[in-house]
């Protein structure tokens, strides 16, 4: 038997692979972007959807996931995958929204200490809201912002994080998996670098829930922040996270707002809010309840599937990639860290022509997707990929570039993936 079929049938997640809903002879590997819907994660949001048809305003407080403490129930059972405590977790807001929440409310700028650290290779929208969030607050993003130098395009180093981390610095913020690269940063160590300075430390770690264990509060990381819609499979808009540690949790929110407030106290309809204890405190208005429904689902898959094996998975499928693709298709640059400590949960490529090779993937039933300038980024998904999957999709990429058939393809970029 062929080596990936009998690394699928000792696989101990592959009973998950049936529920979730795949194209026929299509192989996604782009959950690295927008999880695959599962059946349970539909299940909740059409719940939720009936809940609303039978129980009108009292969907609230009566039914079988009461909407007024969605989030707040979600969030003790999101908090195991970031390794943080229940009450240091929220499921609220969005990516940008959420750190715009932490900035405003743990930034606190001083004469000499003004400055927000990121990375030169970190997502725009991140960049956008520090620069946006400065300039709210009288400051200079071309002098309040610094940046982290990448050496070779790709990658961070850890003594070049170290080596910025000046005086000047109030707050790094920097992503657990780089979105383009897929390198994991070691949070642990820029953690204790920076607190070793007295700056505070976040973390955007969309590339990394549901791909691979965490351990924030154990790290002491001061704050983090991501989306459900990526490995966790909560669709498309998913309502996003935040993590805050409980030494922060004294502070008011920068942006308040009524579902920020005590639970018992909400309804008592006062003008002097009472802050509710834990990160409940930094939610702001009307949580979106349909785009938080479909996490009920997929958050019982995690539990059932446990995040070390999930880990442990995608650890092997990545190395099965790229080993396949280093013997195979040596024209493709793998510019993903090679040790396993060193990587998320998905391998990127550079090739000069990565997005007509990522077109004529999609036409061969191989979903990747291209970020500019030069990179394919393949995610084999360890809930729902199989080990014969990532041989076929070398297979097929392979005769992509041996065949040259990207070149019945422009080389631009489609709007999304
Ligand atoms: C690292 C990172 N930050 C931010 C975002 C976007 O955030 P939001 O959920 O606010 O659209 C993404 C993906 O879209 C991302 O990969
Ligand atoms: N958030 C997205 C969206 O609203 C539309 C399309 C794609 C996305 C993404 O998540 C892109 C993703 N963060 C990336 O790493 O490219």
């Amino acid at each position: 038997m062929a080596a990936e079929k009998q690394l699928d049938e000792m696989d101990s997640l592959a009973r998950f692979k049936k529920e979730f809903y795949q194209t026929e002879n299509q192989i996604y590997m782009d959950g690295n972007s927008l999880g695959l819907m599962s059946k349970r994660a539909e299940a909740k949001l059409l719940e939720v959807v009936e809940s609303w048809k039978i129980h009108g305003i009292d969907g609230w407080t009566e039914g079988k996931d009461p909407w007024f403490t969605m989030a707040e129930n979600l969030s003790a059972r999101i908090a195991p995958l970031v390794g943080a405590k229940p009450h240091e977790v929220m499921v609220t807001g969005s990516i940008t929204s959420n750190i715009h929440q932490m900035l405003s409310t743990i930034f606190q700028p001083s004469g000499d200490r003004f400055a927000i650290m990121v990375d030169e290779l970190n997502f725009p929208s991140d960049i956008y809201a520090v620069e946006s969030h400065l300039r709210l607050r009288g400051l200079d993003p071309a002098t309040a912002m610094k940046k982290v130098r990448s050496r070779d395009g790709f990658t961070l180093e850890l003594q070049d994080i170290i080596d910025e981390l000046t005086d000047e610095v109030a707050i790094i913020m920097l992503p657990s998996v780089l979105y383009r690269s897929g390198q994991l940063l070691p949070i642990r160590e820029i953690a204790e670098a920076a607190h070793e300075k007295g700056i505070l430390v976040g973390f955007d770690l969309a590339h990394s829930i549901g791909a691979l264990p965490h351990e924030l509060h154990d790290c002491g990381v001061d704050f983090a922040v991501w989306c459900h819609y990526k490995y966790m499979n909560s669709g498309p808009g998913g309502t996003g996270g935040l993590y805050i540690h409980e030494r922060h949790h004294d502070l008011l929110p920068g942006n308040a707002g009524w579902f920020g407030s005590d639970k018992a106290k909400q309804f008592d309809m006062d003008h002097s809010f009472s802050k509710a204890e834990g990160a409940g405190a930094y939610q702001i208005g009307t949580p979106n309840i349909f785009s938080m429904a479909p996490l009920l689902g997929s958050i019982e898959i995690f539990e059932e599937a446990g995040i070390e094996a999930v880990r442990e998975k995608s650890l092997q499928l990545t190395s099965m990639l790229r080993e396949l693709i280093a013997q195979k298709i040596p024209a493709l640059k793998d510019v993903t860290p090679v040790e396993d400590a060193g990587r998320g949960g998905h391998i990127a490529l550079a090739h000069e022509e990565a997005a007509r090779i990522c077109k004529a993937l999609k036409e061969a039933g191989v979903v990747p997707d291209f970020r500019a300038p030069n990179i394919i980024r393949l995610a084999p998904v360890a809930l729902y990929t199989s080990y014969s999957d990532v041989e076929k999709v070398v297979e097929r990429l392979k005769a992509i570039m041996d065949n040259e058939v990207y070149k019945n393809f422009s080389n631009d970029r489609n709007v999304v993936a």
